[in-house]
């Protein structure tokens, strides 16, 4: 697999209030060069303070991170103009169109001029580039922020939450923005605890809880392999299917009128319950998500938002 991300071992503590807080702990991810990536992991779990190593805006206490195979921050030049990032939200001027902003920062980089209508496009705001800044809504200034990072026509774009604060149609927009650089082969690496927003754009993860791996890979992958298949099934008679089903060994649950049963094989149901005279009127998987499938990965760990973590050893890893 051609990579554009690696970090082995990394690992970051806090000095907070006179006690160590680790962030990162031993992290070792792999952002697989193409498509989108998606880094999920609930509030506090280290993403920014990941990404934040991975461009040299904070230094690991150890372990090792690379960009398309530099050693980061040490080899940052090599890779800079291949990378755009959006950290934290940039700064624009707001009596300037968004044509304008962008027309600053292009001359400031050496971008070509045409860039600027290329990138306008890009995000989909060709047709607003002459309307003030402080006239777009939240969704066309995250994209105006995206049409900033790719005027460098960079190969790897890393987005930290960049849905934070934005309304469903905002969503779409960034979601969409996203989906189209990955598929123009860019690598898109996006942080977000928005798991099934995350689902919806990504084609590969990385969950993390606590600073550490929980789950790394194919999105339809990770589905399969922690969420068990159920099928939902509408049927005259809910109270006697469920005993049968369970007489034939099915996990069920009652939903309504419905039953959800857990079920590899879902012709094993209709089987089951038509050997008992009992007809099936309404047979549906029930699709997993990533949020169900990062519970299930995240329950056994008692892995909360924003929990408690210090470092069992305050001179261990210090920076
Ligand atoms: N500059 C800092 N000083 C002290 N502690 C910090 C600092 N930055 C982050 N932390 C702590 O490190 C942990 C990881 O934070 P980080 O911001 O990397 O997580 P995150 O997954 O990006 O969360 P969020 O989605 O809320 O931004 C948290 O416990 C946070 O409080």
């Amino acid at each position: 697999m051609d990579v554009a991300v690696r970090t082995v071992n990394l690992r970051k503590t806090y000095l907070s209030r006179g006690r160590r807080r680790v962030a990162v702990q031993g992290l070792s991810m792999t952002v697989p060069l193409g498509g989108v990536h998606g880094f999920l992991g609930p509030n506090g779990s280290g993403k920014t303070t990941t990404i934040r190593m991975l461009l040299g805006l904070v230094r690991a206490d150890s372990g090792s991170a690379e960009i398309f195979g530099h050693r980061m921050p040490r080899q940052l030049p090599a890779v800079v103009d291949r990378v755009g990032a959006i950290v934290e939200s940039p700064k624009f001027f707001p009596t300037f169109t968004g044509r304008q902003n962008l027309r600053l920062l292009a001359d400031g980089i050496g971008a070509a001029p045409g860039r600027v209508d290329e990138v306008l496009e890009a995000t989909r705001l060709g047709d607003r580039g002459r309307d003030r800044f402080s006239g777009y809504s939240l969704g066309m200034k995250q994209r105006l922020a995206i049409a900033a990072t790719l005027l460098k026509d960079p190969e790897l774009l890393i987005f930290d939450e960049p849905t934070n604060g934005l309304d469903p149609a905002g969503i779409r927009e960034v979601r969409d923005t996203m989906r189209s650089l990955g598929a123009q082969g860019r690598t898109v690496l996006v942080s977000s605890h928005l798991l099934s927003e995350v689902e919806q754009v990504a084609d590969t993860v990385s969950i993390i809880g606590h600073g550490s791996l929980l789950a790394e890979g194919r999105v339809a992958d990770i589905l399969g392999g922690t969420a068990a298949a159920q099928v939902r099934v509408g049927v005259a008679s809910p109270e006697r299917a469920a005993t049968v089903l369970e007489a034939e060994g099915f996990g069920v649950q009652r939903d309504g009128e419905h039953l959800v049963v857990a079920a590899d094989d879902p012709s094993a149901v209709t089987r089951a319950l038509a050997g008992h005279g009992l007809f099936v009127s309404e047979l549906t998987p029930v699709r997993a998500d990533l949020e169900s499938a990062f519970l299930a990965l995240t329950a056994d760990e008692g892995l909360g938002s924003e929990a408690d973590r210090h470092a069992g050893n305050a001179t261990e890893g210090a920076a």
